[in-house]
């Protein structure tokens, strides 16, 4: 049986288009990031941390585990701590474009393998009273880089180079290949 190592409900949709059955394990680790710590392995090490965690209850399991981090230059956002920092990261992101990078793990036979993915996001310019209405709905508060490209921030984002499932939290053409390699699919 495979776990998803998450307690993401976007990655739960997701995952349920391979059509394989799978059950649900949170994965609760420390998401800081280490001091000047490289966007693409500080995601694939969060990947490989949470799969590692559940791998630890459930020996012998098959498990699959992935973290979504949005950066912008080489600024790490992760989910916002308040309304007021999601209201920081939007100014931010708005009229420029950044990557939305998630890192994917697979753990199976005492074995965990890694990989990430990268779309770039385009965002439009937003004035401080749209980002304002779009904080207030409280969509932005549990999602990387306080939006969810799913949801209301759509009409903000004219523009995405990459695979779109990614940038909503689990890269399923990638997952589904990663499975395949392992026999899994
Ligand atoms: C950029 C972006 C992120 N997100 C979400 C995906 C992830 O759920 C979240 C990033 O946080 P993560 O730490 O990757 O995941 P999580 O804490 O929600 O779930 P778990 O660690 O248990 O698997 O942001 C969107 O839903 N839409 C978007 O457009």
């Amino acid at each position: 049986m495979l776990i998803l190592a998450s307690a993401s409900p976007r990655r739960r949709e997701l995952l349920a288009h391979l059509g394989l059955p799978f059950t649900i394990e949170a994965a609760d680790i420390d998401e800081t990031p280490y001091p000047d710590e490289d966007p693409r392995a500080y995601t694939e090490r969060l990947a490989r941390q949470k799969a590692e965690a559940v791998a630890q209850r459930y020996p012998g399991a098959t498990i699959l585990a992935a973290d979504t981090t949005v950066v912008l230059d080489d600024l790490i956002f992760g989910k916002p701590q308040d309304a007021a920092d999601a209201r920081r990261m939007l100014q931010l992101l708005q009229g420029r474009s950044h990557r939305v990078i998630t890192g994917v793990a697979l753990h199976s036979n005492n074995q965990t393998t890694v990989e990430s993915e990268q779309t770039v996001v385009t965002f439009s310019q937003m004035n401080v009273e749209m980002i304002d209405v779009y904080v207030a709905s409280g969509d932005p508060l549990d999602k990387a880089g306080a939006y969810g490209i799913q949801g209301a921030a759509a009409q903000f984002i004219p523009r995405i180079e990459g695979d779109y499932s990614n940038v909503v939290g689990l890269p399923l053409a990638r997952v589904r290949q990663m499975l395949h390699q392992a026999g899994l699919l």
